[in-house]
């Protein structure tokens, strides 16, 4: 038995939920003065693009791959990292407009870490692991990869409209997302990628997206199963309007081992051939956004766990 996971999660009914509704409309309203920038966003690649060897900072539209073809993706990213807006880590180079936000970047990473941390503690309880198994990984304060990245989906032409963001799992732990227009949408675990299997994921105001990442497939040796998703046109005549999204990011500690947790009786045991890493978060995250970087042909010199899933 395993367990695919996305789900929405209602946050109204608390004061911290309510919260994290509020900070979520600011960051919703700053995105759009930061992709305003987008010229300046553009001219200044060198200075705000894919920064720390990551996808941190500015990712312009076309810069991705939707498919094995090569076809440009549609949205660009802003993205902030954790460290860098709790003052654990080097200020990375940003614009004023994003600059002069550091605090509301702050808190939006605080409330989205500290929902992860219930969401935690409720699969830890679920599969019997020993207290702290998955909190004692995701410490705040310590170095990680966690990030918030604000998405622009510019509307496309009528007569030309296809999928924007490469169907993909999310390599972390946790993706906290919201949406007001549709677009994203989810392969129902088994099925191919033929259009017609892909369910529209419909936003609900007052609800956050919730789903699950690589990470937590390596921590339970597959019982919990990260979702495939990708974002395409949305439907109707939300077609024609811009699409803003918001996702936080929970990843492991950099220094965590993406290995299976011990302790817990639903957790499989790992195969003879099965690999288990000896692998930090902080390269696994490295080295798979490296890897989604390069066309197929460079893939063999990445290991094979950095190219799963590739198209
Ligand atoms: O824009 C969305 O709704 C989804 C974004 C997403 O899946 C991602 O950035 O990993
Ligand atoms: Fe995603």
């Amino acid at each position: 038995m395993h367990i695919y996971c996305l789900f929405l999660l209602e946050l109204s009914s608390s004061q911290k939920g309510l919260h994290l509704i509020e900070l979520v409309d600011d960051v919703f309203s700053l995105g759009e003065r930061v992709f305003q920038l987008d010229m300046e966003l553009r001219s200044e690649k060198q200075r705000y693009s894919m920064l720390a060897g990551t996808v941190l900072g500015y990712k312009g539209a076309g810069i991705g791959r939707i498919d094995e073809k090569g076809t440009p993706d549609r949205c660009e990213f802003w993205c902030m990292s954790k460290d860098d807006v709790l003052g654990s880590a080097p200020v990375l180079p940003a614009p004023e407009a994003v600059s002069s936000h550091r605090s509301l970047y702050a808190d939006f990473s605080r409330s989205c870490h500290s929902l992860t941390m219930v969401i935690l503690d409720c699969l830890e309880t679920q599969l019997g692991l020993p207290n702290g198994a998955f909190r004692s990984r995701h410490r705040i304060e310590w170095p990680s990869s966690d990030q918030s990245r604000q998405i622009r989906y510019l509307p496309q032409p009528e007569e030309d409209r296809r999928t924007s963001l490469v169907p993909h799992t999310d390599y972390g732990s946790v993706t906290i997302l919201f949406n007001v227009l549709g677009g994203l949408q989810v392969l129902p675990e088994g099925s191919t990628s033929e259009e017609e299997n892909w369910l529209w994921v419909k936003p609900i105001r007052g609800c956050a997206i919730v789903n699950l990442g690589d990470a937590m497939v390596k921590f339970t040796n597959g019982f919990l199963k990260s979702p495939m998703h990708r974002v395409t046109y949305a439907p109707g005549e939300q077609a024609s309007l811009t699409r803003y999204s918001l996702a936080y990011f929970t990843r492991p500690e950099d220094q965590c081992l993406m290995k299976r947790l011990e302790g817990s009786e639903m957790i499989p045991e790992l195969d003879d051939d099965d690999e288990d890493l000896d692998v930090t978060a902080g390269e696994w995250v490295r080295t798979r956004v490296r890897a989604a970087q390069v066309q197929k042909d460079q893939r063999a010199q990445f290991p094979l766990w950095a190219t799963k899933g590739l198209k």
